[in-house]
């Protein structure tokens, strides 16, 4: 069952629509995105992505620095709009089991859209509000923890967003920071923990809000190798039980191996090939990829 949908995604910085059209027509005629910044003047955040996500997989986003993962990962939750594209969603699927209550995005290919399946491109203001509410939640790099916010308070913060009151939404906290292995530290601040365990404050934080996509920006990079695979752990410990539709951006090729069902390869701004390791190992569609897979420990 498909989850996400990217249709045509391109995105090219700081220029209108009709400014963008003289970088997407070098694009079109194969034209790197570092000659178009040459060109143009205008930067290539990504070019043409089609890429489909299933329910319940846990996709790796890899590429060299600048090849487009965080500008992809961040359409999903729109906090980057794309210069042109769509973005389907299918806003029916739970976490857990994941069951649409109604059609599947597939079938919207042949007949008419089922109703759960949107284009995240045409929510209004309080329309994107609750898609960002209750189908997406964010762990990032650098934590992003409130330093002035006990553990729990930051842990319970998506569901302060929600109005929830504080006794439910503490309770709800208090065991997403226990699932994590953080019992006992609610009444800490952030900078009292190590990076592991701020990074555990940030997955409980967004685990606690329920949400069935979980969208991971190089999660674990800052951490230290240890600790980073005891994270990865956890995490496909937990994906087992939760069943979410993680899409997950490494530039660590053991990482994405390590973690990823499926992996999805970008290249300046271009989808180079997505599959599973073993297919990208055994059928590399170019040097790029094959090096990637050859870096592996
Ligand atoms: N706000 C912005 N304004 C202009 N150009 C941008 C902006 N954000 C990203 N870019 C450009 O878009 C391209 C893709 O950047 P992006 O950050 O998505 O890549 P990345 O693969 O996530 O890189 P990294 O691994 O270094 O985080 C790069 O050329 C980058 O310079």
């Amino acid at each position: 069952m498909n989850h996400i949908r990217l249709e045509n995604i391109s995105k090219i910085y700081n220029a209108t629509n009709a400014q963008a059209q003289s970088a997407l027509t070098l694009l079109a005629e194969g034209m790197n995105s570092i000659d178009v910044k040459e060109q143009t003047g205008y930067s290539v955040g990504l070019y043409d992505i089609n890429l489909t996500i299933k329910a319940g997989e846990l996709h790796c986003i890899m590429g060299l620095s600048g090849s487009g993962k965080s500008t992809l990962i961040r359409h999903i939750n729109r906090l980057i709009d794309p210069t042109s594209g769509k973005i389907w969603v299918d806003t029916a699927i739970n976490a857990q089991t994941n069951i649409a209550e109604d059609n599947s995005i597939s079938a919207r290919a042949s007949q008419s859209a089922p109703s759960s399946v949107i284009n995240i491109l045409e929510l209004d203001d309080k329309g994107l509000q609750q898609y960002r509410q209750q189908n997406v939640s964010m762990v990032f790099q650098h934590f992003g923890l409130t330093p002035h916010m006990t553990v729990l308070q930051n842990a319970a913060y998506g569901l302060r967003v929600r109005k929830m009151n504080v006794s439910e939404r503490h309770e709800i906290a208090r065991h997403w920071l226990n699932e994590v292995g953080l019992p006992n530290l609610e009444n800490s601040y952030p900078d009292e923990l190590s990076g592991g365990m701020q990074q555990r404050v940030g997955l409980a934080r967004a685990l606690a809000t329920d949400t069935p996509i979980l969208l991971m920006d190089e999660a674990f990079s800052a951490l230290d190798p240890l600790i980073r695979a005891q994270l990865q752990d956890q995490l496909l410990e937990l994906q087992a039980r939760l069943n979410k539709t993680i899409v997950f951006i490494t530039h660590d090729i053991d990482e994405a191996v390590k973690v990823g069902q499926c992996i999805s390869i970008l290249n300046g701004g271009r989808l180079v090939q997505t599959g599973t390791p073993t297919e990208l190992r055994n059928n590399p569609v170019d040097n790029y990829v094959a090096q990637f897979m050859q870096a592996r420990k």
